[in-house]
């Protein structure tokens, strides 16, 4: 069983290297097997979503080859679009399969999406988009099909802004015969980004990032190259950690544009921000100020941000509230850092953090991927050790959150420990 042990560790100083963006390279890959020739993608991560990813692609047929950092994939011996039920529960994004492969094979067979539990998380807009389109969707217990004889162009109104089926819309609607209009899209630099590299292809996408796309079906998508976008929930994190003991840290290779609403409430915590074209840096001033945060989609603060920006505020004192209007119960991390001595009350979709109160190290779980993010910041910040369980979940969006942070200055390792370690430190935990 692997897990983070952080110390206490004094103003944090340095650069990372940000890499391109999770979020940005799960839809980039779905959207290459729309493609009728070779791909390459440059900047993809190599975390545990995408080794999933590659695991599906074999599954059905499309090669990915990782080459100096880029991923070349070749969509043309597609020969199933059936997916294993498990490995699309193993993470979020398999919708895009959904899509991508109902586009191009009339017919898909996949498993419920897994990723981050945040207790809710409806995949209806996706289901919309499918029938609106033309297609049938028979839901089963582990799996749903979706099948359509034709794709033809449709007007879709989404009931909430959503990134994922503004997404999963265009790949399904881009091979789709005649016009389709999609309303009330959410416009996410992710968005955007996969409107460009469907465009690159050959692709008729027009307006993403704005609240109205439309698309004009085409019925050949060529071969291409393409860089994803960096990462701005990493570097968003990163950023924070600067302000916990006063430190300075900057993030290279980066859009400081997708960061506005972060770098807005760091400036009211009492962080310095400078931007330049591809990076920022964050000073920490050593006098944080509690503050008020609602998640909201973009351009709002993100909600993939609210945890460890709980952590930073952990350090602010006074009383902050965050609320998350995104995931109302997204808080799974909240009894981890009262563990640590953090005084944080939830109520409803917010969380109530009383602080400047110090913090002794402990045994935590990560329960999510910015949850773990979230007890590293505050394991860093706290007395002593810490020591942090679900590594796995930190994986599945992190190529190297060791290395990435001690490039910082963070004292922090990777640990193992048998079966029966874990058995007496779940005993001592209760
Ligand atoms: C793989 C990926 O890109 N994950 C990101 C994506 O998730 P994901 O694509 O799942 O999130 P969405 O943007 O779709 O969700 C936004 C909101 O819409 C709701 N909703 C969504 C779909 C649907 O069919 N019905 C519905 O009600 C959700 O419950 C949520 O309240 O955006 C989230 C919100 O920025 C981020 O936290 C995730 O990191
Ligand atoms: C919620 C997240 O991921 P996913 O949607 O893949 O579960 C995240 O990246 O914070």
């Amino acid at each position: 069983m692997k897990y983070i042990q952080t110390e206490y560790s004094g103003p944090l100083s340095g650069q990372v290297r940000v890499p391109g963006a999770k979020n940005s390279s799960l839809a980039l890959l779905a959207a290459a097997c729309l493609a009728d020739d070779c791909v390459t993608l440059e900047g993809i991560p190599q975390i545990d979503d995408i080794r999933l990813i590659a695991e599906i692609g074999r599954d059905i047929g499309m090669k990915l080859q990782w080459e100096d950092g880029q991923v070349v994939v070749d969509p043309r011996w597609i020969h199933s679009a059936v997916i294993d039920p498990g490995k699309a529960s193993g993470y979020r994004a398999s919708y895009y399969f959904a899509g991508a492969l109902l586009a191009k094979f009339g017919k898909v067979t996949i498993g419920f999406p897994g990723g981050d539990d945040f207790v809710t998380r409806p995949i209806d807009q996706h289901l919309k988009v499918f029938q609106a389109l033309g297609a049938k969707v028979e839901l089963h217990k582990d799996y749903y099909v979706v099948e359509a004889a034709e794709l033809k162009g449709a007007d879709i109104f989404f009931d909430t802004l959503t990134s994922g089926a503004t997404i999963n819309a265009m790949l399904t609607a881009v091979r789709a015969s005649g016009q389709t209009r999609l309303f009330n899209c959410a416009v996410d630099p992710e968005v955007v980004d996969t409107a460009a590299f469907l465009n690159r292809l050959g692709a008729r996408i027009y307006g993403a990032g704005t609240d109205h796309i439309r698309i004009e079906g085409v019925s050949y998508l060529n071969g291409g190259i393409y860089a994803v976008i960096p990462d701005r929930l990493i570097a968003g994190a990163f950023l924070m950690a600067a302000g916990l003991h006063g430190g300075q840290v900057t993030v290279a290779d980066v859009i400081p544009e997708h960061l506005g609403a972060t770098i807005a409430k760091l400036e009211e915590i009492g962080l310095q921000v400078e931007c330049g074209e591809t990076h920022m840096t964050a000073y920490g001033t050593g006098q944080l100020k509690a503050v008020r945060v609602r998640t909201g989609m973009y351009p709002g603060f993100a909600t993939d941000l609210q945890q460890p920006l709980t952590a930073l505020l952990l350090k602010a004192k006074g009383k902050s509230i965050v609320t998350d209007r995104v995931y109302p119960k997204r808080f799974a991390h909240v009894p981890q850092l009262r563990r640590l001595g953090a005084e944080i009350d939830v109520r409803q979709e917010s969380a109530f953090i009383r602080g400047g109160l110090p913090l002794q190290g402990g045994w935590v779980h990560a329960t999510d991927v910015r949850a773990g993010i979230c007890l590293v910041l505050a394991g860093l910040a706290a007395e002593g050790t810490t020591s942090i369980t679900g590594v796995e979940h930190i994986e599945r969006g992190y190529e190297d959150v060791v290395g990435s942070f001690r490039a910082i200055g963070a004292r922090l390792a990777i640990r193992e420990m048998d079966e029966r370690e874990w058995m007496g430190q779940m005993h001592v935990q209760g």
